[in-house]
């Protein structure tokens, strides 16, 4: 399969996806600068990562999702083509229109950098299929925008469509103030999905804590691309 990393001016995480994408899982995959706008049928998943995109300003992704790429990024998208947005790639997707809702400064007014516990909500989408559903991961979060909202019509139909996709733990969990415990979402078609937590900073036992459940996160979209191969013979 072939990723692709998209990096905008102030994007920071944008080389620990590659190496993820590349090194760790073995897959071809190019960097693609912001203002050139393609075609990227080529690809099976694009990846928004993490990073403060035009310093934040104004909202987080508010000005990043004006780039020429996203064009490109919400016809691929569109089209059924995979797109995972990590921390600020998940801000971008927003401030899209790529997912629903909106991001709201953290509601302890701080920068919050730590591990959290994940629950897995919905194990049957391209970003999930490796785990159970219920299983807890362990990922860090870093942001300063991640206290996700979005209005009560709209929390109905994410939970009448199943795409609450990974919800911290519990409340004590909860490091933003997000309703519902949110972490990460996807689209209704199951193929935008963005969380708030770093799954490529902890692809790796040898990183950090010695944790690598980020690595499932990879290995599903993987797992999915293969199968949709086989499934077309
Ligand atoms: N690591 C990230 O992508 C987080 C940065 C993000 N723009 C914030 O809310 O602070």
């Amino acid at each position: 399969m072939k990723f692709a990393v998209v990096t905008f001016p102030g994007s920071n995480c944008d080389q620990d996806c590659y190496h993820v994408a590349h090194e760790v899982l073995s897959q071809p995959t190019e960097m693609l600068w912001h203002k050139e706008a393609q075609d990227l049928s080529d690809y099976d998943c694009v990846i928004l990562p993490g990073g403060f995109s035009y310093g934040d300003y104004l909202r987080t992704g508010a000005i990043a999702r004006f780039s020429p790429i996203m064009n490109s990024v919400i016809d691929y998208a569109n089209n059924g083509g995979l797109v995972i947005g990590i921390c600020n790639g998940f801000q971008i997707l927003l401030e899209a229109g790529l997912l629903p809702g909106a991001m709201k400064i953290n509601d302890s007014l701080k920068f919050t950098c730590k591990y959290v516990n994940l629950k897995v909500v919905n194990a049957d989408t391209p970003f999930t299929n490796e785990c159970e559903e219920g299983e807890i991961l362990n990922l860090p979060v870093a942001h300063g925008e991640g206290n996700y909202h979005i209005d009560e019509d709209g929390l109905e139909e994410l939970v009448a469509n199943d795409q609450i996709v990974v919800q911290y733990a519990a409340e004590e969990e909860n490091p933003n103030g997000s309703v519902k415990n949110i972490a990460g979402i996807c689209n209704k078609e199951k193929n935008v999905f963005g969380l708030m937590p770093h799954p490529e900073r902890c692809s790796e036992t040898i990183l950090g804590n010695g944790k690598d459940d980020g690595y499932k996160i990879f290995a599903s979209i993987l797992e999915d691309v293969i199968k949709r191969g086989e499934q077309c013979g």
